[in-house]
């Protein structure tokens, strides 16, 4: 579904990614794990358009999306999350809902999706007249991720869904992610929270300076200590 070819990424002349190559199936949900300042982020903000890259592609569904400006992507089917979650605090929860669908006409269409994301998320329902800047961190990541599912995407793409949230939102945080596994979703993700992160995971990607240092299964790399403690600073 994603293929992303030999990227080359560079801010001025620093080139911080280095001939990243990544690979995603339908129904996968694949993580980009790696210490900090490893270049997780650069990697998925040239993939989904916001930087562009010196050389490599990314095609998605058969098609060559190299540097396709981010906000044409839900158009093709792909919905990017930033770490920043850009959700509209001043208004509602549905109204922000509402927004993510604005690549869809047709108004039944629109009705049919927010009884989805309402059923899989009850409490946005229990809050849908809620503004979103009054919602606790872990419901606004919930908001974030459900208004992308909005627009009906074949791809999602999280970068640090946890991100400065507290432990009890954390938890909240992957019950959603738990939700996009139950239902199939493809997601690439970019998480802090390695262990949890590779309980959902099927593979996982690990960079380390720019590169991808490995690349297996979440089942082989939990399992391996040499790998968690050299890549991903856990393990005994
Ligand atoms: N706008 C920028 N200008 C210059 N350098 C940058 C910029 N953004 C990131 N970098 C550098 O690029 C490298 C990779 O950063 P990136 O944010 O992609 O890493 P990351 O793996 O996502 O890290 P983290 O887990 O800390 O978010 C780092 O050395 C960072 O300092």
């Amino acid at each position: 579904m994603l293929k992303v070819n030999n990227l080359n990424v560079s801010y001025g002349y620093l080139q911080v990614v280095w001939n990243v190559s990544l690979e995603v199936g339908e129904g996968e949900m694949v993580a980009i794990l790696g210490p900090n300042g490893a270049g997780k982020t650069t990697t998925l903000k040239s993939i989904t358009g916001l930087l562009a890259p010196m050389d490599g592609s990314v095609q998605f569904l058969g098609q060559d999306i190299t540097g396709t400006p981010t906000h044409q992507l839900p158009h093709l089917g792909l919905a990017f999350i930033p770490e920043e979650r850009n959700l509209f605090s001043a208004m509602s929860v549905e109204d922000n809902l509402l927004m993510g669908a604005f690549t869809i006409k047709d108004k039944a269409q629109i009705k049919k999706n927010l009884r989805y994301v309402y059923d899989l998320f009850p409490r946005l329902e229990e809050r849908d007249v809620q503004l979103a800047g009054t919602m606790s961190g872990g419901e606004r990541q919930m908001l974030a991720i459900a208004r992308g599912l909005m627009s009906n995407p074949k791809l999602i793409i999280l970068d640090e869904p946890s991100m400065g949230l507290s432990p009890e939102n954390v938890v909240a945080v992957f019950e959603t992610i738990e939700k996009l596994r139950e239902e199939k979703v493809t997601v690439v993700i970019v998480e802090q929270n390695v262990d949890t992160t590779l309980k959902f995971a099927n593979r996982a990607y690990v960079m380390e300076q720019g590169r991808v240092a490995m690349e297996d299964t979440s089942e082989n790399i939990l399992s391996n200590d040499h790998v968690r403690k050299m890549y991903l600073g856990i393990g005994d």
